[in-house]
């Protein structure tokens, strides 16, 4: 089993650069299954676990994939035709397989998936995503594990309002509605920085979708698209884990391909801590010195605090002064890193959907597991200033939305190693 040990006590310094963005590439890649003429080469692929399993997804569909990682870069050939079926080896191992669902929908009139099930920070229901295929006229049921959407012809433009700001089901109904008679508005919708990528992907494929990035998106639909050449935007996650890890360490770095505008809620909530944060020519540029104040946080959908860096700050948190509350609205049972950094005598509890925190914890290294993908990273971070040695196992987590981690952070300083393995790759399992 792999492990990486961190021995607490380096100051970070340097540059870091961000890769693409996970959460912008797995609906980017769903979505070229909706090119029927032409191939999609989509640039600046991250080499993430979850881009070899979406891929595999996409085979599965009887696509042509061709992945250079060397070169950031997947050729997708989606030209003949889709098969309709999604199994559930892939969506078990990424639940973001489920956005196969709109593609296939709209292209084949028929979509079955197995069913995603809920996961360690939640239940993850898809009955938004549902939703909005229903008022387009499929016809949806359930067996075996799976949910198949059908419908007589070409799905309809509809209006369908969201009773959650659902990221998933925002770029599903996107992709189904790409190809459908008619207009659909979709109100109430996911705002983040990742559906607004998508939505320039499905124009540039000759898509007619506006609105992305407000709460309302009009999407035309059109009868065929066409492959393209699409760049993914840079990873807002990667770079916030970055930033509190510079933080954390009293350290100065700076953050290359970062976009700050994606960023607003967490740069922030970093300067009422006490963090300097500044855009420069080269990157965006975080110090810290002295003492840190405890802050309230409350996650929310975009442009609100994101809940994928809750418990990156929770480790920041640790090391500053006062009471802070962190309450997490987006998913219910995102606290499993809490029993964790307990163990490295962080000092806190929960109460309902909030944590409070009485800091500064006295960090002490201990051995530690990843409860998901950003708790990964969040135990690393507590582990470069608590004192003595930390192991962190169950990195299976962080290899899904992680590239080199612990390089990228050895080589801004700290003492860390990763063994287990040598190759990355091999050592890349899956839930
Ligand atoms: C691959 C990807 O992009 N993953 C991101 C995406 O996940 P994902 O797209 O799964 O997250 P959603 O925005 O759909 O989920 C937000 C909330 O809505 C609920 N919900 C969702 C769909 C639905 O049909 N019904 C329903 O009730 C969920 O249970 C959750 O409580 O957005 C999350 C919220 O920013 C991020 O944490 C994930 O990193
Ligand atoms: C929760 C996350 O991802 P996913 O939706 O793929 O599980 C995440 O990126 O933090």
């Amino acid at each position: 089993m792999d492990k990486i040990i961190v021995k607490g006590g380096q100051t970070l310094n340097g540059k870091v650069r961000v890769e693409g963005a996970k959460n912008a590439v797995l609906p980017v890649l769903a979505a070229a299954l909706l090119a029927t003429n032409g191939k999609n080469v989509i640039k600046d692929v991250p080499t993430l676990a979850d881009v070899l399993t979406i891929n595999e997804v996409l085979k599965s569909l009887n696509t042509e994939v061709v992945y250079n990682p060397e070169k950031n870069e997947v050729i997708i050939d989606s030209q003949d035709r889709l098969s309709s079926e999604a199994q559930f080896e892939y969506v078990r191992k990424m639940r973001a397989s489920i956005l196969v669902m709109g593609p296939i929908l709209a292209r084949n009139g028929f979509a079955r998936v197995a069913l995603p099930g809920g996961c360690a920070i939640g239940s993850r229901p898809i009955d938004q995503h549902l939703k909005g295929f229903e008022a387009m006229g499929a016809e949806i049921s359930f067996g075996n594990g799976f949910v198949e959407a059908k419908t007589n012809g070409r799905l309809q433009g509809a209006k369908i309002y969201l009773d959650v700001p659902s990221v998933g089901a925002t770029e599903n109904i996107m992709t189904a509605a790409a190809l459908a008679k008619g207009t659909t508005v979709i109100e109430n919708a996911a705002k983040e920085p990742e559906i607004v990528d998508l939505a320039n992907f499905i124009n540039e494929m000759g898509g007619k979708v506006k609105g992305a990035g407000t709460d309302t998106i009009r999407i035309e639909g059109v009868n065929e698209l066409h492959g393209t050449e699409h760049h993914i935007i840079p990873d807002r996650i990667e770079a916030g884990t970055f930033m509190v890890a510079a933080a954390i360490t009293k350290g100065d770095v700076i953050i290359e391909n970062a976009v700050p505008e994606h960023m607003t809620a967490l740069i922030s909530k970093m300067q009422e801590m006490g963090v300097e944060i500044t855009e420069e020519e080269q990157g965006l540029r975080v110090k810290a010195s002295g003492d840190l104040k405890s802050v309230d946080i409350k996650t929310m959908p975009h442009p609100g605090f994101p809940t994928d860096m809750q418990s990156q700050m929770m480790a920041l948190m640790m090391t500053a002064h006062g009471t802070g509350i962190i309450t997490e609205t987006v998913f219910e049972n995102r606290f499993m890193h809490v029993e964790e950094f307990r163990r490295m005598n962080g000092n806190m509890k929960i109460e309902g959907r909030s944590v409070i925190m009485e800091s500064p914890s006295d960090l002490q290294g201990a051995e530690v597991g990843a409860t998901d993908l950003r708790a990964a990273a969040a135990l690393i971070i507590a582990g470069l200033v608590a004192k003595g040695i930390t192991r962190v196992t169950e990195l299976y987590h962080l290899d899904r939305g992680y590239v080199d981690f612990d390089k990228k952070l050895a080589a801004l300083g700290a003492d860390i190693e990763r063994i287990g393995t040598e190759n990355p790759e091999k050592a890349i399992q899956f839930v």
